[in-house]
């Protein structure tokens, strides 16, 4: 277990509270720009793929330099080294944390002939699923929840001018079943790939979903349905004992050095691969190395995901903010807060440190957000004029890439239609950080005519609902296009920026204790649904139980 301090006990934790409580929390950001004309571009980097604007934060050299500062004190290179190398960093589960081995080349990293044994394999059954003319697959339904879900769902979409038009992938996660139901009443199973993708294979909604598929298969398939199953279920899975005892013979394994919310560089990406091909999959995982490359090669000044991570920690430790919002101004990231959310909330929501010893500071923030422009009619108002502070992440990607045989085709007009979308969605994103940034003072709002407010109220009230405070943080993310190379360099991005944060809060960023109780509760209730017995249950839970059951 790694000796390194804990970052409230270091030089660095005072200095940086003593910046706090002089210029650190009185930075206004547009009296920096208006002092610093070079502030752009002496807060901007450049990682594999992503651009990042950084300038729109509550920080400055000083807070840079001291955050820095903090960061080696933490040592987090030697960290950063210890999970590249294999070390046991996930040290209350006794294990590697080696997302990294994944995606390195032949021959680079530990594992690595294991690793693209089971990838070479993979990519070779999907080339043959993708050949729809022969395998007569025309639909895929990935069945699983959590890291063996999130992470497909999110980057099918991403890569849509990729997939292959033959193919339609499907995404099935909760034990509802009115997920399922409405997924399977419109397919045939005759035309249907089930991937079930579990890394454990004990998951309550998984096993679930898997079994009403098989079910669902054997009914509609006829005769010959069991021997079918070998062409028309997989598993991806650590547990391949249990695929097979589950009746999958085609199972694709990873190991338990992969975390679940880490996992879609592995096995569970088979249906990313279905939906893209081998090549743009092997694209995915070096857009992703790339980053690792940067991770582990840049210094800590130009290192992108050890800066956002700092960031990270100056927001939650020192100014207070409890949450940040992610705002991706492209339609195909639609599903990215959500894979954010457990990448961030799962590894960083704890509150002991290595040792069990509880932390006097908070950790994970809240993470969440909307594809732009569908958030700035739903939660923006607040982010502009709420109490609450909320630095926001923006992600915008400069050219767009449609799925060819769709718009090659389509009359000028619409093309042209199109293009003009582009910059509107642009100019958008930018709009909404500049806003963020300027506010509007409230004799700014006075100045101005307001056609649509109340004749009943005088103008100097209108204008006080009409101010802006400003001042308020925001990161701006670029990606020339969204290439399964740049998709794949922006998730590595998100994966060390939260194990940068972790690691200098020193906490186990790859465990999830914290699902477990639940899990447990469940399983005693679920018994009593049969027998209605509320004997020994406190007396919420036992009325909601007779309600639900009466
Ligand atoms: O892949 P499995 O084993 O079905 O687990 C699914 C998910 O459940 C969790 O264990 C808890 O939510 C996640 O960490 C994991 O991604």
């Amino acid at each position: 277990m790694s000796t390194a301090p804990r970052c409230d006990r270091t030089e660095a934790w005072s200095r940086l509270a003593d910046h706090h409580a002089g210029v650190g929390r009185a930075l206004d950001l547009r009296r920096a720009f208006a002092a610093d004309a070079g502030r752009a571009g002496a807060f901007s980097l450049q990682a594999p793929e992503v651009f990042a604007d950084l300038s729109k934060n509550l920080w400055d050299a000083d807070t840079r330099a001291l955050l820095l500062a903090l960061a080696r004190e933490c040592r987090i290179e030697q960290r950063r080294d210890a999970m590249l190398a294999g070390e046991p960093i996930n040290h209350t589960e006794g294990r590697a944390v080696l997302h990294t081995a994944l995606r390195a080349p032949r021959g680079v990293a530990p594992f690595g002939d294991e690793v693209h044994e089971v990838l070479d394999c993979m990519l070779a059954y999907v080339e043959q699923v993708r050949d729809t003319a022969t395998s007569g697959i025309r639909h895929v339904v990935n069945i699983g929840i959590g890291g063996s879900d999130l992470g497909p769902q999110m980057v099918v979409p991403a890569l849509d001018a990729y997939t292959s038009p033959a193919l339609t992938l499907h995404f099935v996660s909760n034990v509802d079943g009115h997920d399922i139901a409405p997924v399977l009443r419109r397919l045939d199973p005759r035309e249907t790939l089930v991937i079930v993708a579990s890394k454990t294979f004990t998951t309550q909604e998984t096993m679930a979903n898997a079994a009403v598929a098989r079910a669902w298969f054997l009914a509609g398939y006829g005769e010959g349905g069991e021997a079918a199953i070998a062409k028309h279920f997989a598993a991806t899975t650590t547990n391949v004992a249990a695929a097979a005892k589950f009746g999958i013979t085609t199972t694709f394994g990873f190991w338990d050095w992969v975390g679940g919310r880490y996992s879609l560089w592995s096995a569970i990406g088979l249906p990313i691969a279905l939906a893209v091909g081998a090549e743009n999959f092997r694209a995915l995982l070096a857009g992703a190395h790339a980053m690792d490359r940067h991770f582990a090669e840049a210094p800590l000044e130009a290192n992108l995901p050890i800066q956002l991570g700092l960031l990270d920690v100056w927001y939650r430790n020192f100014l207070g903010f409890t949450s940040r919002s992610v705002a991706p101004y492209h339609q195909g990231l639609r599903r990215l807060p959500a894979y954010l959310q457990q990448l961030e909330m799962e590894s960083n929501g704890k509150s002991v440190d290595l040792d069990g010893e509880p932390l006097p500071f908070g950790t994970s923030p809240v993470v969440w957000g909307e594809a732009g422009t569908n958030g700035q009619h739903a939660y923006f108002q607040m982010l502009h004029q709420g109490t609450d502070v909320i630095p926001v992440e923006f992600v915008a990607v400069k050219t767009p890439c449609y799925r060819a045989e769709g718009i090659a085709d389509l009359p000028e007009g619409v093309r042209a239609g199109l293009a003009d979308q582009h910059h509107k969605l642009l100019a958008n994103c930018l709009a909404q950080s500049q806003a963020l940034m300027l506010g509007k003072s409230t004799d700014e709002a006075m100045g101005e005519s307001a056609p649509t407010a109340s004749k009943a109220l005088d103008a100097a009230t209108v204008a006080r609902h009409r101010t802006f405070p400003g001042n308020r943080p925001s990161t701006t993310l670029v990606l020339d296009q969204l290439t399964p190379a740049a998709l794949g360099a922006l998730i590595a991005l998100y994966e060390h920026r939260v194990f940068t944060s972790g690691a200098l809060w020193r906490i186990n960023s790859f465990d999830q204790w914290g699902v477990e109780l639940g899990k447990a509760l469940c399983n005693q209730l679920l018994p009593r649904f049969a027998t209605g017995d509320t004997a020994g249950l406190d007396g919420s839970t036992a009325a909601l139980l007779d309600r639900l059951l009466g």
